[in-house]
């Protein structure tokens, strides 16, 4: 596979400017320097995309994933290292960008085409199809200021898969549009998939990634945390938002006054057996039970407690839970160390792997602590299914 993009040692810094009282203007006057701080989105990133792959760029708010892309795109330049493109490449970026707001939508079109190489020629052949699949033909002669932002990004994705790029950047524009216009950029994904074109995708919706992406990269603070198969990628990400979750309620725990505060307490061990009596990472035959084992420690007293279990796939879509309430149990105490244990007995999902997920809650559903990957088990299938749940079927031809 030949590699399309090639970023080398990329970083990117901007300077910002703090907001300054009156008095600081007029003390600082002339050394305004001293009000500006140097940030960088973006630190000695290196990376290869071979083509005919989709990555997805995935990470928190101001992680650099936009500024990365924008680089990889050619719209902002780095201040070390460097970007090559083999190929042509036509980007969907943050709404705003590449269309001019007076300028009417077929005259965008025609400028959009030209500035990722179509002749006028080439435009002309494929405008019919442009506004056809943007579906806004009413408003083709309208300047774009007045469009909504959906019916831009329509218009914007429309020009992009018409000019018959080998790379295919898309920022989390999509999101705006409504669900049959994204269901219709999905399948044209799809499409350019099965054509071998590579896509970079930047997006928040994770089970996107799962689903359309051969790799992903996380990024944190600028830096490259994570570069591999999705399921790795986004469990590393999902453990860092619950950390900082965790470090958020931790810290609102600290700041609560002492009579309405809650307890510290901790699930500090949590064991799988398999009805079978396999332990650590249970393989489970289909059908066959599990125990779940929790040990809590706390450092107070906490009465009507809430413990919850539940099951997710490897990507962390959740697909399964329960609780001591939900199954008749209440008036829980936890003190010092406490041992609970709930048996799920025969499980019906599919052939793969699983994670159970515990959570400890008040009685009013105020988070204590909560556990995503607490234990991983798999369920051995029997080849005639896919999918999460197991269902017996039989197939007759009548
Ligand atoms: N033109 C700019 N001037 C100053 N700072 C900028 C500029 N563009 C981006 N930044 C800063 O760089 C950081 C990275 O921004 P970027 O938009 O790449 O993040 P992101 O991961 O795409 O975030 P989000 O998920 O919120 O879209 C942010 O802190 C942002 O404030």
């Amino acid at each position: 596979m030949t590699t399309v993009v090639q970023v080398e040692n990329l970083s990117k810094h901007f300077v910002i400017r703090k907001e300054k009282s009156l008095k600081e203007r007029v003390v600082n006057f002339g050394r305004s320097r001293a009000h500006r701080e140097d940030f960088w989105a973006l630190q000695d990133i290196s990376l290869e995309i071979a083509s005919g792959t989709t990555v997805g760029l995935i990470g928190p708010n101001g992680s650099g994933k936009s500024t990365l892309l924008k680089m990889i795109g050619g719209i902002l330049q780095p201040d070390t290292g460097s970007v090559k493109i083999r190929g042509r490449l036509a980007a969907l970026l943050e709404l705003g960008a590449g269309f001019h707001p007076d300028l009417t939508g077929r005259e965008n079109v025609y400028l959009n085409a030209s500035i990722l190489g179509l002749s006028r020629t080439q435009t002309d052949k494929h405008f019919d199809a442009i506004v056809n699949f943007s579906g806004i033909e009413q408003f083709i002669d309208t300047q774009v200021k007045f469009y909504s932002s959906g019916m831009y990004v329509r218009l914007a994705f429309a020009v992009a898969v018409h000019v018959d790029p080998d790379i295919l950047l898309v920022d989390e524009v999509l999101a705006v549009g409504d669900e049959p216009f994204q269901r219709k950029c999905l399948e044209r994904i799809r499409e350019f998939q099965s054509e071998g074109r590579t896509i970079v995708l930047v997006t928040h919706g994770l089970d996107q990634v799962a689903e359309f992406c051969d790799r992903a990269i996380v990024l944190e603070k600028g830096r490259i945390v994570t570069d591999d198969l999705p399921r790795v990628a986004l469990r590393s990400l999902r453990a860092d938002f619950e950390e900082a979750r965790q470090e958020e309620r931790d810290r609102a725990h600290e700041a609560e006054s002492s009579e309405t505060r809650v307890g510290r307490a901790r699930f500090t061990g949590i064991a799988l057996q398999s009805d079978s009596g396999q332990s650590g990472r249970p393989v489970l035959a289909r059908s066959e039970g599990l125990y779940v084992t929790m040990q809590i420690e706390t450092d107070a007293h906490l009465s009507d407690v809430i413990v919850e279990i539940g099951i997710a796939t490897p990507l962390g879509t959740s697909i399964y839970s329960t609780s001591s309430m939900l199954l008749g149990a209440t008036g829980i105490t936890v003190d010092g160390v406490s041992r609970f244990q709930v048996h799920l007995d025969s499980l019906q999902l599919g052939e793969g792997e699983y994670s159970v997920q515990v959570g400890l809650t008040t009685a009013s559903g105020q988070e204590i602590h909560r556990v995503p990957e607490a234990g991983q088990f798999s369920i051995d299938g029997d080849g005639r299914s896919l999918g999460v749940v197991h269902v017996d079927a039989q197939f007759a031809v009548l």
